[in-house]
């Protein structure tokens, strides 16, 4: 935890000798402070600090000025003044501030990896009672005419979508995994604001995303087994596909949150495009993609419209929700006009029929933050 520029350390007398020596009042003696004296103490000690890497709400209601230093405001007694007990061990301990905020940030993380967990656990019960239905590139089938094909009550007819007996042997839930896709890059960037304002707090929040990746590599190497992330996240139930798009999915989360964090938009508009743009992108086109791309037969006109739209909008919620915050200044019209031109790039570039030679999860949010960088700078 980093300490640097925080409060000076305390001295302690511990036996009157020594505070004699050191002219130092007695311990136990607590002279009154006039409150300009304590004021003038605070100032020296306590100046609001701005960090290079603090950009945050909570900006400047810092009690001790260290990186690592407190990001809580007192709180106050009736008279108005900071209790001073809190504030005595804030500006005798370098440390108090530091490890307020690793707790809360630890406590962020847990948070974070407990709504992932959640999620997930979410979607594999709403597709086992019938909620989410199974569906394939030519349509869905009610969850339950599913389940009695699968358990040989029923048998596939003319009126069930094309091919979707293949989606009944291998337990396929598409839509179930592409709103977990669509969620889970949301979601965590939403998120981040909870996350203290230092610069350690990136890496807590890396966690969620390397704690699923570790997950996604034990469950995809089938060295344990759990058929519920394997039914919400993969497209026909085999383990070996979590090795593939979920988990170029969460190195993504990883790569943006440890390089960008809230602090860029470029980051933060590569990952609205890969998890708003592309998930949307994928549920609208096979529900309504008939006409297809004239140089893609993968991928339809509504579904590159829909990648465009909500690309767009899903980045300029999540930048002004960023902004709003603190985290960066938006200029409205020109933040509009750059944030079209990624979502453009983003789309020609999900559009081309490359994916089997690079994953959508890649390609996306790579290409978006060539764009966005070069926008942003
Ligand atoms: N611009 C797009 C993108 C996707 N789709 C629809 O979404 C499906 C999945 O697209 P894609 O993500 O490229 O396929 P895969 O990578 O094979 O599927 P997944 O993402 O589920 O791994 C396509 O078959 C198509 O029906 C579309 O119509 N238009
Ligand atoms: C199905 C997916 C990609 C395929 O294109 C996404 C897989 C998602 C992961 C298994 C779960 C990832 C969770 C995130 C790291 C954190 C989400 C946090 C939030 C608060 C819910």
């Amino acid at each position: 935890m980093s300490t640097e520029g925080g409060c000076p350390p305390a001295v302690v007398a511990t036996s009157a000798a020594a505070a004699r020596s050191l002219r130092l009042p007695p311990p136990g003696f607590h002279p009154p402070q006039p409150r300009r004296r304590a004021a003038a103490i605070k100032g020296a000690h306590c100046l609001p600090f701005r960090s290079p890497f603090a950009k945050g709400p909570w900006e400047g209601v810092r009690l001790c000025s260290s990186r690592g230093g407190s990001s809580l405001a007192p709180s106050r007694g009736r008279d108005g003044r900071a209790p001073r007990r809190l504030w005595a061990r804030c500006t005798a301990a370098p440390l108090c501030g530091g490890s307020l905020l690793w707790w809360r940030d630890a406590g962020a993380a847990a948070l974070v990896m407990g709504g992932a967990y959640s999620l997930v656990l979410c979607f594999d019960v709403l597709t086992q009672r019938d909620l989410i239905d199974p569906c394939n590139d030519e349509g869905c089938m009610s969850s339950s005419r599913c389940r009695n094909i699968e358990e040989g009550k029923l048998k596939v007819d003319v009126s069930d979508p094309p091919g979707i007996h293949l989606i009944v042997k291998r337990g396929g839930q598409k839509l179930s995994r592409k709103i977990v896709h669509v969620l889970s890059g949301i979601l965590f960037m939403s998120s981040w604001p909870i996350f203290s304002s230092s610069i350690e707090a990136r890496f807590f929040a890396a966690l969620a995303p390397f704690v699923n990746c570790l997950r996604l590599t034990v469950y995809g190497l089938s060295l344990v087994t759990d058929e519920g992330l394997i039914k919400s996240v993969t497209r026909e139930g085999k383990p070996e596909e979590l090795l593939r798009g979920p988990l170029y999915y969460v190195l993504v989360l990883m790569f943006c949150v440890l390089v960008f964090w809230r602090d860029s938009p470029v980051g933060v508009t590569a990952l609205a495009m890969m998890s708003g743009g592309d998930g949307i992108a994928d549920i609208m086109g096979r529900k309504f993609g008939a006409a297809r791309l004239p140089y893609n037969n993968r991928k339809s006109w509504v579904g590159s419209i829909c990648m465009f739209t909500f690309g767009f909008f899903v980045s300029m919620g999540m930048l002004y929700y960023f902004a709003s915050l603190g985290y960066f200044d938006l200029d409205g019209l020109e933040s509009a006009k750059k944030v079209a031109l990624i979502s453009l790039t983003a789309t020609l570039v999900e559009s081309l029929p490359f994916t089997d030679v690079l994953d959508d999860n890649i390609s996306v949010p790579l290409s978006s933050m060539l764009m966005g960088s070069l926008l942003f700078g």
